[in-house]
Order: C-alpha cells, then structure tokens, then sequence
C-alpha cells in the first residue's frame, strides 16, 4: 500500500473501501465526483453521474430509498475537504420527490450552503437527464478529529 511521507496510510488510503466513493471496496458504488465552485456564491460544488443497475433497486425499475440517502450522503460528505475539514454526517433529511429509475444517467449534485462553528450545512439534488428533480437533501456535517479515524483497519480487527 502506497504511504505518505510518514509511513502512515493518508485519509485517502483510509476511505479505500468507502462504500459510495472508495476504489478498493470491489462491492462499492465507485461514485467519482468533479469539484468545481458554485457561479453565485463561490461554495464548492460536487457533481457525478451515477446509472445504477438492479443490484440497487427498491421498488421495481427504481432506485432503493436508502441508496439514494447514500449518493446524497457521499456527494455532501465531498464538500468537506475543499472546505479543509474533516467531518461527520450529524443530521440528514431527504425528499424523494419522483421514483428515480434504474439504468438511467442521473445528475448528483451537492453545495455547501454555510458554516456555523463546527457545524457545516450542505445540500443536495438528484436529477434526470431532463432535468427533472427527482430527490433533494440537507445534511448537518459536523468537524471531528482525526483522531476518530482508525488508520489501521484489519479485518481481524474488524470481527470479521
Ligand atoms: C472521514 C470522513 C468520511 C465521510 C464518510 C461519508 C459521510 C458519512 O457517512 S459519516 C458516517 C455517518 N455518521 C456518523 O457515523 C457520525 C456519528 N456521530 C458522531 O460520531 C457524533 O455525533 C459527531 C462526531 C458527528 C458529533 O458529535 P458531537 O461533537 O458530540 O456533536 P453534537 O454535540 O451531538 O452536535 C454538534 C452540534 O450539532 C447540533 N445538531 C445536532 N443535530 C442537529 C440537527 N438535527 N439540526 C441542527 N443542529 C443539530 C448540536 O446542537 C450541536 O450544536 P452546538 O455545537 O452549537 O451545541
């Protein structure tokens, strides 16, 4: 495994089996985000194109619930390191305003909105190729230490 200068695993090595996002987790959704800066207010921005399969469906020819909180959860947690800081989700709340379809391209979307403190407010949409919005989020990210984070998961360690 690639180290750093230190010989320690960077947060990157780390987060290789993330769920959503992480390249070393052969079951993962392996979401790739473009950052740029939203055109009004400057707050970083995080864009991907997601088309997921039946391995992921919910109700018939569409997306589970729960698989859409994780694109809103993975696509606001991105903000983060622009941002210079490492963090938690805290809080979550999801729309699902259309059932968003299986085998399409859709548009996932996340903007920071404003810090408070320790506190990070961030949003997100879920959008069809039309431009339909078919869900949308807020989540409350909250600044840990890194401390928090393991650097030395095994899965013996794990209980596994
Ligand atoms: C390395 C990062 C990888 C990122 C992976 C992708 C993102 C994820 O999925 S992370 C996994 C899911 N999240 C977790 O497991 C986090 C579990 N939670 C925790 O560990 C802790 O609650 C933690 C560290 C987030 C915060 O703990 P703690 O420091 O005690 O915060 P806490 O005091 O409860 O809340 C912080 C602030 O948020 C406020 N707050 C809490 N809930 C809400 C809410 N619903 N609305 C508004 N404010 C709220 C609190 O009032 C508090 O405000 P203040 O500081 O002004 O008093």
């Amino acid at each position: 495994m690639p180290m750093n200068d230190n010989s320690a695993p960077t947060l990157d090595e780390q987060a290789g089996h993330c769920f959503a996002c992480g390249p070393a987790n052969p079951q993962g959704l392996h979401l790739h985000f473009d950052r740029s800066e939203h055109p009004e207010t400057g707050h970083p921005t995080v864009t991907a194109t997601v088309n997921l399969t039946r391995i992921y469906e919910g109700p018939p020819g569409y997306i589970h619930g729960g698989i859409i909180a994780t694109l809103f959860d993975e696509a606001m947690s991105k903000l983060n390191r622009p941002l210079d800081t490492l963090a938690m989700t805290r809080h979550m709340e999801v729309d699902y305003l259309r059932p968003s379809p299986l085998y399409q391209d859709l548009t996932l979307t996340a903007t920071h909105e404003r810090r408070e403190g320790r506190k990070l407010f961030h949003s997100a949409q879920l959008h069809n190729a039309e431009g339909t919005l078919l869900a949308q989020a807020e989540g409350l990210f909250i600044a840990i230490n890194p401390a928090m984070i393991p650097s030395n998961i095994t899965p013996e360690k794990a209980g596994h």
